[in-house]
């Protein structure tokens, strides 16, 4: 692909000054060179174009005891085939209000909309352990980026869960954005249930007990949040808004942006773009559970594509067993004829091995593989 005339020259790429990419965006200026990816062609002929090939889609009310046996029996076997197949589904049905979506939606856009001077309050600064990633930056703002290929997003990244947890000199007030707090923990608290049902039917669709892969995430779970900010961008083909990669803990629920596309996963050698549905929340498998479930259910590369007209913005929910806690495939799942496909780890030596892979798009459980 020809990138000539878009790139800096990289004397200027190196000495300019650090920039949220929405910046960058604002100002027009050329592209620095760190955003702009070796394997070029992100929007290229890799993408399917074949229509039928769509992420499943699960109605979790069937999934409920409000559902009759055969309507669950039925979805359980379509969740339990999405997993592995695809690690990744549409759910509908969930029983969030619209109007709570809407609000998240609305104050993740009100976020990013502010100052920069107002949300670098916020800015994310080093804190040791493996919650380092709180606050509000940018990959450009991080420290040490080394050689890494940048992202075309900013984020607030918050801890949610345990309450202990959170570190709230990195949460906005609840005047600006108005409300911010409150809508967050009762959005928190919504996808906490989502996320209950949906692991309690994961496990029942393998027939193991419904609280299998629960009990072992532990009863001080991680609650991780991330607003994710893209801004239009002037090479949509040489720059990611997010690399490739897998997500880390059990599941993660995602709010995508319910007008503008941006996301794809990995499927069959592929990539394919996932629809835009307003209403549904996408939720996709993480390591975690892929170990937990022995390799059944799949952890899919997934990114996030620009776009040079839109910002897109997008919330997910990520559910983490505690760094104290160890992770294994559900024993019940092992036989003679199921080997164990991964050995036990603990899950604090497990973040970190995710997190340096996270960045070069590699995933994070082969490590543990057997
Ligand atoms: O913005 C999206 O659609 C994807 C976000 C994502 O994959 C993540 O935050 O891990
Ligand atoms: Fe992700």
């Amino acid at each position: 692909m020809d990138t000539e005339g878009v790139l800096s020259s990289p004397s200027q790429a190196e000495t300019a000054p650090l920039k949220y990419v929405q910046q960058l965006a604002i100002s027009g200026e050329e592209l620095p060179t760190k955003y702009i990816q070796k394997d070029a062609n992100v929007n290229g002929n890799q993408v399917s174009t074949d229509e039928s090939l769509s992420v499943p889609v699960i109605d979790v009310s069937r999934l409920t005891t409000n559902a009759s046996i055969e309507e669950k029996e039925e979805e359980m076997e379509k969740l339990k085939s999405a997993s592995n197949s695809w690690g990744m589904f549409q759910a509908i049905g969930h029983g969030i209000p619209q109007t709570l979506l809407d609000d998240i939606y609305n104050i993740s856009k009100q976020f990013f909309d502010l100052p920069l001077e107002e949300k670098q309050r916020y800015a994310s600064s080093k804190i040791d352990g493996v919650f380092d990633l709180q606050g509000f930056g940018s990959d450009s703002i991080k420290e040490n980026n080394g050689d890494r290929v940048l992202d075309w997003s900013d984020y607030l990244n918050l801890v949610i869960a345990p309450a202990e947890e959170r570190a709230l000199q990195y949460w906005p007030g609840d005047d600006s954005p108005l409300n911010f707090r409150k809508t967050l923990d009762e959005y928190s608290v919504q996808t906490r249930s989502l996320y209950d049902i949906i692991m309690k039917a994961m496990a029942k669709s393998l027939g193991l007990e419904e609280n299998a892969f629960l009990n072992q995430l532990g009863d001080q779970q991680i609650v991780y949040t991330t607003f994710n900010f893209y801004p239009p961008c002037p090479r949509p083909d040489l720059v990611y808004g997010l690399k490739a990669h897998t997500d880390g803990g059990a599941i993660t629920i995602l709010l995508p942006d319910p007008e503008v596309r941006g996301l794809q996963v990995h499927k069959d050698d592929q990539w394919v773009s996932v629809p835009c549905m307003p209403g549904a929340l996408l939720v996709n498998i993480g390591d975690t559970l892929q170990v937990m479930s022995n390799g059944i259910f799949k952890s899919p590369l997934h990114r996030a594509v620009t776009n040079t007209e839109r910002t897109r913005v997008s919330l997910g929910m990520f559910y983490f067993p505690h760094h104290d806690e160890e992770m294994e495939p559900v024993a019940a799942l092992i036989d003679d004829s199921n080997p164990r496909k991964y050995k036990k780890v603990k899950v604090k030596e497990f973040l970190a091995v995710y997190y340096k892979n996270y960045s070069q798009g590699k995933s994070g459980y082969d490590w543990a593989s057997v």
